[in-house]
């Protein structure tokens, strides 16, 4: 029996903004409360202020502008060879805010994850909390899910569910979903991950304790 230590998921974190959900993952490993490691984070915006925290906290950085390149499949081949470089074991989309083609997404396939703000399968893409007011519902909400070229179509591991209130906005809206729900859910589902108590079958389903999952667990965090 080996006594070398599990060796640590290496993770990459891609990011396009403030990088909170980055944040909150960094800040979840060390509390020990998910084992990973990440060992890059690289970002499609130059200026990205999650690349400031994550400079902050000694993490390597990169960022990779669009306009250098003459479409997106150029792009992502390129974004793909530096994160492959990383060698990750699993690649977090943390509030970034691009599609991905085939050119990024095959050479991770099942290994990149996305934290979605909706309850999937509603609103799929941009502009979700708005949608929700739009549409009256009562309850928003977010989705972690496997990356697939169909876009926030991919397997979801774990959903948060909270009360939408008569005097939500946007903006009150969006900072609930992100502090209550995505903080603690996306760190619970990389665990799900990572720890291989939810994996992806040969027929593009999870299994949730070898247990095929047809319907994600959905938690209350009113
Ligand atoms: N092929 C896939 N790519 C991405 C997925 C996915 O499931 N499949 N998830 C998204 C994350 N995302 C929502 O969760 C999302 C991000 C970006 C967009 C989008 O329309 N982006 C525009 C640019 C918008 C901007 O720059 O503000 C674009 O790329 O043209 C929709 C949904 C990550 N990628
Ligand atoms: N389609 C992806 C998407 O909308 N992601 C959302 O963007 C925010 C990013 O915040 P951050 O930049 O501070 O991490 C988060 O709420 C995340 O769910």
């Amino acid at each position: 029996m080996s006594d070398m230590p599990a060796q640590k998921p290496r993770i990459v974190v891609l990011i396009s903004g403030r990088g909170r959900n980055l944040e909150a993952i960094h800040q979840a490993i060390e509390r020990g409360e998910l084992n990973a490691k990440i060992v890059l984070v690289a970002s499609n915006k130059t200026r990205a202020p999650g690349l400031g925290y994550a400079r902050l906290a000694g993490l390597p950085t990169v960022a990779i502008a669009p306009r250098a390149f003459a479409d997106r499949e150029s792009y992502d081949t390129a974004l793909a060879r530096r994160v492959a470089a990383a060698r990750p074991d699993w690649v977090v989309l943390a509030g970034f805010m691009r599609v991905l083609s085939d050119a990024f997404i095959a050479p991770f396939a099942g290994r990149i994850v996305n934290i979605h703000p909706s309850l999937l399968p509603k609103y799929k893409g941009l502009h979700t909390h708005a949608r929700a007011l739009a549409a009256g519902d009562t309850h928003h909400g977010a989705s972690v899910h496997l990356v697939i070229p169909a876009l926030d179509e991919g397997p979801v591991v774990r959903q948060g569910r909270i009360r939408i209130t008569a005097d939500d906005t946007e903006q009150t809206l969006a900072d609930r979903v992100l502090d209550r729900i995505e903080r603690p859910l996306y760190a619970a589902a990389l665990a799900d991950l990572f720890e291989a108590r939810v994996t992806a079958g040969d027929d593009g389903a999870l299994y949730r304790d070898g247990n095929r999952q047809d319907t994600p667990p959905v938690q209350d965090y009113d």
